[in-house]
């Protein structure tokens, strides 16, 4: 467990790994790679192309995780999509508290990054950046903006943008709501499950995630 930069009422748990009790069920961390087939994944923070602009993941993952719940409406919708050539893109899924924090040091603001007092849905396991690709010519949708752009023009009310790309974004909104997700007023790629206070904070580390979930 890496150390801890901040104080947060924890709710311990290490409950993910207890494939056979039922209660625990819920709170499996699925690995999105192995669960959801042909879902391309891009961990951002995994690398450079990220607004700290050096890798926050330093075991450098290509695979994410989600609790169980969110996994399997995230599958529901990449299936919905593949029947229109269409596939989700992660940019981000579970992510460590600690990078949280990190994050809440270079912006401090609420609209675009999880204030650490309360965490983010990220570190709870049900929250998934996501955009969509093209399969049949490889290319992103155009949703106006990049990941992380932490501007207006990233809200879901911005409607100064061409008809074809509030489209894209209407169809990205519509496809996980259909499916149980809530997106976020200010950043069109976040979607979380709801009930986050059912879903401890978590502050494992990737390849700590990766042995508990074998
Ligand atoms: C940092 C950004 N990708 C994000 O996930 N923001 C939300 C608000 C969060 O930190 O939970
Ligand atoms: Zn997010």
């Amino acid at each position: 467990m890496p150390k801890r930069k901040s104080k947060v009422n924890f709710a311990e748990n290490q409950h993910f790994f207890k494939k056979n009790d039922k209660r625990y069920d819920s709170l499996s961390m699925i690995n999105l790679t192995q669960y959801i087939p042909g879902i391309v994944i891009d961990l951002r923070y995994a690398g450079y192309n990220n607004f700290m602009h050096i890798p926050m993941y330093k075991q450098h993952p290509n695979t994410t995780f989600l609790r169980k719940p969110a996994a399997e409406a995230l599958k529901k919708a990449q299936e919905a999509l593949n029947q229109q050539s269409l596939s989700l893109v992660i940019w981000d899924g579970y992510r460590p508290y600690d990078v949280t924090v990190d994050f809440w040091n270079k912006v401090h603001d609420e609209r675009y990054v999880a204030n650490p007092k309360n965490g983010s849905g990220h570190n709870r396991g049900i929250a998934v950046d996501v955009s969509i690709i093209n399969l049949k010519n490889g290319q992103l949708l155009n949703m106006g903006t990049d990941f992380d752009n932490f501007t207006d023009s990233a809200h879901a009310n911005f409607m100064g943008l061409p008809d074809s790309v509030l489209a894209n974004r209407r169809l990205l909104r519509q496809t996980m709501q259909a499916f149980g997700f809530e997106a976020l007023p200010t950043e069109w790629w976040h979607n979380s499950w709801p009930n986050a206070k059912h879903f401890p904070i978590l502050n494992v580390t990737f390849k700590q995630l990766q042995r508990m979930t074998k």
